[in-house]
């Protein structure tokens, strides 16, 4: 039907199909006098319970979220206890001394220095430099010398550039930034530290908001680190840039079933869990910015130890 057919069907003069104007309530009186029939009345009443469920569902998805460490406080140490999951108890029991007496998580500010901070920043923007994903997530990592490169990886190692850009001193501060989360871990957790070693991968991560190119650029999935990295027990991210100033977007949610728990990235924040389905989380997706963070990861299982980077010769 054209736009003339159906106005003319409307029109006033038509009256075949539209009541007396007595018969019909106030609403529908006006809509007598253009000709189409609106229950305005109804409209409004849809209306009203739209903006309601929209409201109710609003409100019941704030509860859900809890900001659990914000940009812009200091945090000595905040943590939460949670219980293992079953999976995850029933491995880690079989290493002493690795055990955690509860699984959760914990945040923490002052642990690393911001000079510390800033050298591993500068150490991952150096390496980074060399290649990077042609999605929005790149990784280094330097005990392998894994580096992202367009869709795939390199081995950083093997790229003579690598041979001037690091120094002893780069690996001597990840290896005392490492100690440092290392120790923290154990107290936390009361474990026996010299039951839990560094493992792979432990590597630096970039994140910008390009679009993801491969699926290692889609960093964003809710998972369980012990599903995604078979060896972890233990995580550990220390970011290196600040969430809103750095970066948007970028949060690390845990997703619990009573309320999310959102750790809001900042320069020198460790926040360290146990890797079990007690602790599945994702990352919001960047949307503005660059974000840097490392992971570094330990085991229980001496079969999956790493020793720290070193400078290759
Ligand atoms: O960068 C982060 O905040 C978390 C990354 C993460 O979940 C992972 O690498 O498994
Ligand atoms: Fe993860």
């Amino acid at each position: 039907m054209t736009v003339k057919q159906r106005n003319s069907r409307k029109s006033p003069g038509n009256t075949k199909d539209v009541p007396k104007v007595d018969e019909r309530n106030g609403s529908e009186k006006e809509n007598v006098r253009s000709g189409i029939r609106i229950d305005w009345r109804r409209i409004a009443i849809r209306l009203l319970m739209i903006i309601a469920i929209l409201v109710a569902v609003y409100f019941s998805k704030a509860n859900k979220m809890v900001l659990f460490a914000k940009q812009n406080e200091e945090i000595k140490k905040k943590s939460i206890e949670i219980s293992c999951s079953e999976d995850y108890a029933e491995e880690v029991r079989h290493f002493q001394g690795c055990t955690p007496k509860k699984c959760g998580r914990m945040v923490s500010d002052l642990l690393i220095k911001p000079a510390e901070v800033a050298a591993l920043h500068n150490i991952a923007e150096r390496g980074l430099a060399l290649g990077g994903s042609s999605g929005g997530a790149s990784i280094l990592d330097l005990h392998s010398g894994a580096l992202s490169q367009g869709n795939a990886f390199v081995n950083i190692y093997k790229l003579d550039a690598s041979k001037t850009i690091f120094t002893g001193q780069d690996f001597k501060i990840y290896s005392h930034v490492k100690g440092k989360i290392h120790q923290a871990i154990a107290d936390h957790f009361e474990l026996d530290p010299r039951q839990l070693f560094l493992t792979h991968p432990t590597f630096f991560s970039r994140i910008t908001p390009a679009p993801p190119q491969t699926v290692h650029d889609e960093y964003w999935h809710p998972h369980v680190d012990k599903e995604t990295y078979e060896s972890f027990h233990y995580t550990s991210l220390l970011y290196l840039t600040d969430y809103g100033r750095d970066f948007e977007g970028g949060r690390f949610v845990f997703i619990d079933k009573d309320s999310n728990k959102t750790v809001e990235p900042r320069k020198g924040r460790v926040s360290a869990f146990t890797s079990g389905s007690e602790n599945l989380h994702h990352v919001e997706p960047v949307t503005g910015g660059i974000r840097y963070a490392i992971t570094v990861s330990f085991t229980c299982d001496p079969k999956h130890a790493i020793e720290d980077p070193k400078l290759p010769r």
